[in-house]
């Protein structure tokens, strides 16, 4: 198991991170070398993956440290534009380490098919009728993917939904309600669909129109759940105490306004999604899931919750749909797809779920955090300053020189980066 604490990982260069990763995730030269160099996407690959492909476009790929999950240590890969993501996310799990780190647990991967039946007048009807043949569906829709019935996985029941007045008349869905094992299963449950519905429509006498996966993946959820002492929390300039207040006001505010709710699980998000592309999965179905979810009571509202245990440590939940796979997709074309599973030590689908709710979690602690204490502002420009110095043209190491400079100013813009590396220059 990978000694995931990275302490001052920062200081070392990227070789030298590099090198820490491989000898901790025991990678091979040839991995290794995927990430020492740009182009681990071939662009021969690339061109089987998509359409009308002219190139490949690349990512800064990071790992966040210091993730105790289950009592295991975990190292994160994360592909992602923004910065402080990565340091808030590795700076919220050394907190949350010295208190035991991270539990988590999830359901089985089961995800939803659903099948539009229009057409029908006697809906309750087609209900009844598509019930009573319910093994006969589950046989036709397990009859063709005989690697998911080997594995254990397979169609396991059929619900019937009844939408008896649409403004198309009368809608039955049927959903199937499908163990995916270790696949995200878009395509999988697709495909039994498909095949089911000739004999749905002679069930029902209805017509089937749609037939697709739900990303409202309500049956595949991943939990994380994470405790805190004031003791762990406290800084210089405040008590553990006020920060526990503090977090769960500013969770208080996303649990009862949709507006600081989209804001709130955005950050939570930023946690999740670079796990996601990292892993080649379809953050677009993890997204979709992520957002129907949060608004299953009818009231758009935080993925997590924040609270107070008896002892006044802070506690912190989420759960939520958690659609990925090891395989299918883009988890085995992409070459990093992989190499991030074996950096991250995940043998499974709900393993992977698993890791990606705990960074969330963390992130959506790193944020509200900074937003209750001393604001967003000072931790996250100070690393966006190192962006804004790029874009005002400086390089090796005028970079750093120009980004401290801003950070220190509290003034964090191109212009103000031109004049500093203009000035740079000329001496
Ligand atoms: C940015 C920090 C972590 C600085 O916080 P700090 O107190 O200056 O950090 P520190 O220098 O004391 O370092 C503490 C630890 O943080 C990590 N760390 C610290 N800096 C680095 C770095 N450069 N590179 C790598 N790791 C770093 C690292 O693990 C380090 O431990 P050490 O290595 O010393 O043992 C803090 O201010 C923070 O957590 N801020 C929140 C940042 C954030 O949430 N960013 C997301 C983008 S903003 C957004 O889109 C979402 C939002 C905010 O709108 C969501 C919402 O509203 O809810
Ligand atoms: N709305 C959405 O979210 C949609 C998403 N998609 C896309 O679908 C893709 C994911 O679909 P998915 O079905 O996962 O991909 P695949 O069909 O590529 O992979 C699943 C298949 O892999 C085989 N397999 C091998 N080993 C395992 C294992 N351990 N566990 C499970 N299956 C295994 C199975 O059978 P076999 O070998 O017989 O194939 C299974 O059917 C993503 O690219 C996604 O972007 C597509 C449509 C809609």
């Amino acid at each position: 198991m990978a000694d995931s604490r990275l302490p001052n990982f920062r200081a070392l260069t990227p070789a030298q991170r590099l090198d820490h990763i491989a000898e901790a995730a025991a990678l091979t030269a040839d991995e290794k070398a995927l990430l020492s160099q740009p182009g681990a996407l071939p662009l021969a690959r690339a061109d089987g993956m998509i359409e009308n492909v002219i190139g490949t476009f690349e990512l800064p790929f990071g790992v966040a440290g210091n993730f105790q999950i289950n009592g295991q240590d975990v190292l994160v890969p994360m592909a992602v534009e923004e910065p402080s993501i990565v340091a808030a996310a590795s700076f919220m799990a050394k907190l949350a380490r010295e208190s035991g780190g991270f539990e988590t647990s999830s359901t089985g991967p089961i995800m939803r098919a659903q099948v539009q039946i229009l057409g029908v007048t006697d809906p309750y009807g087609a209900r009844l009728a598509l019930l009573k043949h319910r093994d006969e569906i589950l046989s036709v829709a397990n009859s063709r993917d005989k690697v998911l019935i080997g594995l254990g996985g397979g169609c396991r029941d059929i619900e019937i939904h009844v939408f008896p007045d649409t403004p198309r008349g009368a809608m039955v869905v049927m959903h199937l309600i499908v163990d995916v094992r270790d696949a995200m299963g878009a395509n999988t449950v697709n495909t039994m669909a498909e095949s089911v519905s000739p004999l749905v429509e002679k069930l029902t006498g209805g017509q089937v129109r749609l037939r697709i996966l739900s990303n409202l993946a309500d049956l595949r959820l991943a939990r994380a759940r994470v405790r805190l002492t004031p003791e762990v929390l406290k800084t210089r300039e405040r008590s553990g105490e006020e920060i526990v207040e503090g977090v769960i006001d500013a969770y208080t505010f996303a649990a009862v306004d949709p507006y600081r709710a989209a804001t709130h699980n955005k950050g939570i998000m930023n946690g999740i999604d670079p796990v996601i592309v990292a892993t080649g999965n379809d953050w677009r179905a993890v997204e979709a899931g992520a957002h129907a979810w949060a608004c299953r009571s009818g009231h758009y509202s935080s993925l997590t919750t924040w609270e107070k245990d008896t002892a006044g440590a802070l506690v912190g939940t989420i759960e939520m749909p958690m659609p990925v796979g090891l395989v299918g997709g883009a988890t085995k074309t992409h070459p990093l797809a992989q190499l991030s599973l074996k950096i991250m030590g995940v043998k499974t689908a709900q393993q992977l779920g698993e890791v990606a709710v705990a960074v969330g979690l963390a992130q959506n602690l790193g944020a509200l955090r900074a937003l209750a204490t001393e604001g967003i502002q000072r931790g996250h420009m100070a690393l966006h300053a190192r962006n804004i110095a790029l874009v005002a043209g400086a390089t090796g190491d005028e970079i750093d020189t120009i980004a401290k400079q801003m950070a220190a100013e509290h003034d964090v813009r191109t212009d103000r980066a031109v004049a500093l590396l203009e000035a740079l220059r000329r001496k």
